[in-house]
């Protein structure tokens, strides 16, 4: 069997050698000739899987996204093929909540408000928005949850509209699939007309796709002097991006926000799985096995620890701001794409064991996604 499988996907080796012949290629170089033959297909958010790719794909039985977004793949075209199709639902959706808490958390400081006082909106209300809506619960934040389709699917009762999240938000988050048409649509959800009625000072994140804020109209509510402060990990026209939007940034970052060791393992792990029950072959390997230990395993919460202390923990394992710092010293030399596969990596919450001995940090921690106990 022969396996094409994208060069940053990590642990294909491990997962699927026992499955044939592995070639790795870069995202978005894939020639369609390279298809000819090959049986299976694992692509990450880069390689748009259409009917130029797909044009010699004699073989192809599965094509699989270790991704949580699938816009860049032609499902129809896939079904009419009889291609089977996977995605991985959910794979990096801790990464990205603890993104931006991370964010949040540093903004926080620097700007020396608490989060308590602040309205968070979230805008897409799924496995993201909804893990990012209990970690900002631990962290006292009032929140409007803004999911219209799953409002109407009766599945949100205390649902806003965007209208209203743009109104009274002092922060938006952003975390819905691009979608370009329809009564849904998510592309410019944030455009001019609607920008100039955001609060004056709002914080505006976009960890989702770039196309969801419409960059250009962005740029230049900025550069007349619009006060947002901006945390961005995706861009319209990656990795070509708008570069005259990086100063008007407090944080960006190059569409790493789900790039966790564990939320990309986890993304080969579900393509894993998905192709074993494709060829009916049992499960052998897990991530489990394959991750290494964090450096910081444990640490021992004392009795004076406090909400003032919360920003330190979540930094000691992950901020953000480490990785503006890769985006501002490196974009000219090495480029957005060098950038995100060098990418450093970075360990979720949950590797970390916090000991306590106060029952409302330990709720509040492992609200936040760390792994507590209490002593
Ligand atoms: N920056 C990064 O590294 C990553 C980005 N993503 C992006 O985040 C997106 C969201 O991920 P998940 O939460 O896991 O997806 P999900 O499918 O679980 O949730 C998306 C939610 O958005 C809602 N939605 C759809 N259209 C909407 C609209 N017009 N207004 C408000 N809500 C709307 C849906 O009803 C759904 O509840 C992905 O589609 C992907 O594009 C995902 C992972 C990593
Ligand atoms: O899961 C998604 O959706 C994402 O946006 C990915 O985390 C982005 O990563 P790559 O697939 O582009 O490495």
């Amino acid at each position: 069997m022969r396996i094409l499988a994208d060069q940053n996907m990590p642990l294909v080796e491990e997962f699927f050698s026992d499955f044939g012949e592995i070639t790795r290629f870069a995202g978005r170089e894939l020639d369609p000739q390279q298809l000819i033959d090959t049986d299976i297909l694992l692509v990450r958010s880069i390689t748009k899987v259409d009917a130029n790719l797909l044009a010699y794909a004699n073989k192809l039985k599965f094509v699989g996204t270790a991704t949580i977004g699938t816009d860049h793949v032609d499902q129809t075209l896939l079904q009419q093929k009889g291609i089977a199709f996977s995605s991985a639902p959910g794979c990096n959706a801790t990464a990205v909540a603890e993104y931006v808490v991370s964010s949040l958390l540093a903004l926080a400081q620097e700007d020396d408000f608490s989060l308590r006082d602040k309205t968070v909106g979230i805008i897409g209300v799924g496995n993201i928005g909804s893990r990012l809506a209990v970690k900002l619960e631990a962290l006292g934040c009032k929140l409007l949850l803004c999911d219209p389709p799953k409002q109407a699917a009766g599945e949100l009762s205390e649902g806003v509209s965007l209208d209203t999240v743009i109104e009274k938000a002092d922060i938006l988050s952003f975390h819905v699939p691009l979608v370009k048409e329809g009564i849904y649509k998510t592309k410019h959800l944030l455009n001019h007309s609607n920008l100039a009625k955001l609060k004056s000072n709002a914080i505006v994140v976009n960890s989702c796709r770039g196309d969801v804020i419409d960059n250009s109209a962005l740029l230049n509510f900025m550069q007349a002097g619009g006060g947002l402060s901006l945390v961005l990990d995706v861009w319209e026209n990656e990795p070509n991006i708008e570069l005259a939007l990086l100063p008007y940034t407090r944080i960006g970052s190059v569409h790493i926000a789900g790039h966790s060791l564990e939320g990309k393992a986890g993304g080969t792990d579900m393509l894993y799985q998905a192709v074993c029950q494709q060829l009916d072959k049992p499960t052998t390997h897990k991530m489990a096995d394959f991750l290494p230990q964090p450096e910081f395993m444990a640490v021992h919460l004392g009795a004076t620890f406090s909400d003032a202390n919360i920003c330190q923990l979540v930094h000691s394992v992950y901020d953000a701001r480490r990785d503006y710092g890769l985006l501002k010293n490196g974009l000219n030399s090495e480029g957005f794409d060098s950038l995100r596969k060098n990418y450093p990596g970075r360990r979720e919450f949950s590797t970390l064991t916090v000991k306590c001995s106060s029952t409302a940090n330990a709720k509040r921690l492992s609200q936040l996604g760390f792994n507590v106990i209490e002593e």
